[in-house]
């Protein structure tokens, strides 16, 4: 059979040539599914419409079709399209590992050129993971599809892609050899700038491989020095966070990347969410367009230990291939959470509790395991991993080091705790969710979250820095009662099951000790409780809270801690307004109202207009939540995007917060 059809108006594709390619070379693969075509008789009918004729034809640029679009919370889960067709998905199970895949295999049947496999076995791993068993050959294929892949957090999805970049780089060294042929993108800076790192291992295990160089390209840092670095090294691998890659793209798309062969989504659900989703289209769109070979020779390579079949339609607009392969180390009902890590909750009364019962959790580990103890504490925003920090290094900085990890510190001090953290051998980490997804510290024995993660899927990703590798670990999440649902929520959408559940009353002891390592004004505390608030209000329809019981409970933390359960933060009318509470029982539970016509005085540690200023997550407009607070992550904050991760706020009045950028 020969026949050509039109795939998503882009390309003829020889339908029966490329099967009988596909059956030779992945014979352990059900391909059968593969021989339905996808199209339905509608998208027969469209062909005409979108027909080529000439090989110079390019693709439509996302960044000249992507709707602008606007969106509520309520949309979250509607996707929409630029194209009318997506490529076909084939389901790569997790049964289908049956026969191992070995370095040794992999050089024997000439997948792996020999150097690539030195430099790879002396990195001394057991073996290869089941993700890397599963990926390297597709990758290498020489058929035309893009490929997404899951497997469980610390199961060496970096490799799994790195090895068969460095074999495309081996395979077609004397074509382009100063051009980049791989662009790797991952969410946060500091991921990206661990993925580098990873490329160095490789180098610095086999000097012959140091030919292929590597280039970050990364916001926070100095723009001019990156591209020096890119004129001398001439890399032919760059790996980098949105922003900086759109700018670099921008300028310099011809002179370097021309010769693109691959694009690398790492943690792809995230970079698929709406506030990077426009990035990616127009760094895809860049791309495809300057592509020297075809407008849809690249491949789209997606990773992550969070990801089904929604992501396909999500990444419509960037995957330029016809068929994409899912390749998958998780069964279908299989939670994704690694199953290595021994996970209770601790639930409280009060909101304010959960502190109490952390600090109580870690002197205990830290007395038992004699100072010997290595974890990442997350908390929901910048103000409160600041404020929770503080109180930590007051009660343990003489038994450890505590380190501060957050979206408002200088990239340098970020890339140097990073450092220090994965070679110490105790310590706590204090993190935001910039922490969480991809970052690797080794033997970390615990995980522990106050209060709830930013999107259901990061608690996965943050308990997922223990147990990897291998390795043991456990997790404690502390919260309140009024956070349970967030616990029923994990059991219905992503099958986690908590069974160790234990519930917790603090002693007046414990409270005297916390409060009394609490040097923190009055004024900062309603900061960083205003900040838990508006975190809070962001997520009460994704983890069906009652914002009836929530906000109050969440703003009760604030008498809790000055040891005065009444008191509450004092707000003005207009602050009140502005959250438009005003007219709410829930905002007269939660603030006490202050009359401050003609008097706005500053010391009387109220919130009026001026203190909103300090939170801007509650203002309407987006371009300040940029340029006062300065607190997303990464590009997020810096390339001046006015509604990354926001939601409109006339579409569902009451959750017209951002989504908590404060969060990381
Ligand atoms: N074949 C292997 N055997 C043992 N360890 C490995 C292997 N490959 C990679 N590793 C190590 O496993 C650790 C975790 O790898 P990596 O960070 O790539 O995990 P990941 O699957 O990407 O995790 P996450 O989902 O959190 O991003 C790293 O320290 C890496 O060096």
């Amino acid at each position: 059979m020969l026949s050509t059809v039109l795939i998503r108006g882009r390309t003829p594709l020889l339908v029966g040539r490329s099967l009988s390619l596909v059956v030779a070379n992945c014979n352990r693969i059900n391909w059968e599914a593969s021989r339905r075509l996808y199209h339905d008789e509608r998208d027969q009918k469209k062909l005409g419409r979108y027909q080529r004729n000439d090989s110079n034809s390019r693709p439509r640029n996302s960044r000249f079709n992507s709707r602008p679009r606007t969106r509520s919370r309520d949309d979250d889960d509607e996707v929409h399209f630029d194209k009318s067709t997506f490529s076909k998905l084939i389901h790569i199970p997790k049964e289908d590992n049956s026969i191992d895949v070995t370095l040794d295999s992999l050089l024997e049947e000439g997948v792996l050129d020999k150097e690539l496999h030195k430099a790879i076995t002396r990195m001394e791993f057991p073996g290869l993971t089941p993700v890397q068993q599963k990926t390297i050959k597709p990758i290498l294929s020489s058929q035309e599809h893009d490929v997404i892949a899951r497997a469980k957090t610390g199961t060496g999805k970096t490799f799994a892609f790195l090895i068969p970049i460095f074999q495309h780089l081996i395979n077609t060294k004397l074509d382009s050899q100063y051009m980049v042929k791989a662009v790797i993108v991952a969410p946060t800076r500091d991921l990206a700038l661990q993925i580098e790192a990873e490329v160095k291992k490789i180098h610095d295990m086999n000097y012959g491989l140091k030919k292929y160089a590597c280039v970050s390209l990364v916001g926070g840092t100095d723009f001019r020095a990156a591209m020096n670095k890119m004129n001398k090294l001439r890399p032919n691998i760059v790996i980098g966070t949105p922003g900086r890659l759109i700018d670099v793209l921008e300028k310099y798309s011809n002179k370097f990347f021309r010769f693109v062969d691959y694009k690398v989504l790492d943690e792809a659900d995230r970079l698929l969410e709406i506030g990077f989703r426009d990035d990616l289209e127009t760094i895809s769109g860049l791309l495809n367009e300057k592509n020297s070979k075809s407008a849809d020779n690249i491949k789209t390579l997606m990773f992550s230990a969070t990801l089904d079949d929604k992501v396909q339609k999500l990444a419509n607009n960037i995957m330029n291939k016809s068929e994409c392969l899912f390749l998958d180390t998780v069964d279908k009902n299989e939670p994704e959470a690694h199953e290595r890590i021994d996970q209770s909750v601790v639930i409280s009364e009060k909101f304010a509790n959960s502190i109490f019962a952390a600090v109580e959790h870690i002197k205990k580990q830290v007395k038992e395991r004699e100072s010997n103890y290595k974890a990442i504490i997350f908390a929901p925003t910048v103000k409160f991993t600041s404020f929770l920090c503080n109180i930590l290094q007051n009660e343990f900085k003489k038994d450890l080091p505590i380190l501060e990890f957050h979206g408002k510190i200088t990239q340098n001090r970020r890339t140097s705790l990073v450092k220090k953290f994965k070679k110490d051998e105790s310590g706590i980490l204090v993190c935001t969710d910039v922490g969480a997804r991809g970052m690797d510290f080794p033997n970390v024995h615990e995980v522990l979250q106050i209060g709830v993660p930013s999107e259901l899927a990061n608690y996965i990703h943050r308990i997922g820095r223990t147990a990897r590798s291998g390795k043991e670990g456990s997790s404690v999440l502390f919260i309140c009662k009024d956070e349970l649902p967030f616990v029923k929520e994990l059991e219905d959408a992503k099958n986690i099951i908590i069974a160790k559940q234990e519930n917790y009353e603090p002693s007046e002891e414990i409270k005297t000790e916390v409060l009394e390592a609490m040097d923190q004004e009055t004024e900062n505390l309603s900061d960083v409780i205003i900040s838990l608030i508006s975190s809070y209000r962001s997520c009460i329809k994704e983890y069906r809270f009652s914002e009836r019981r929530i906000l109050p409970e969440i703003a009760s933390t604030y008498g809790v801690l000055l040891n005065d359960p009444q008191l509450k933060i004092p707000v003005s009318r207009r602050f009140l307004d502005k959250l438009g509470l005003s007219r709410s029982p829930i905002g007269r539970a939660m603030f006490e109202i202050r009359d401050y016509s003609g008097n706005r005085d500053r010391s009387e540690n109220s919130y009026d207009d001026d203190g909103v200023e300090s939170d801007t997550s509650f203002r309407g407009n987006r371009n300040n939540n940029r340029d006062k607070r300065g607190d997303y992550d990464d590009e997020q904050s810096e390339r001046g995007s006015y509604n990354r991760r926001s939601f409109s706020r006339s579409n569902d009045r009451n959750n017209y917060s951002n989504r908590s950028n404060s969060r990381y």
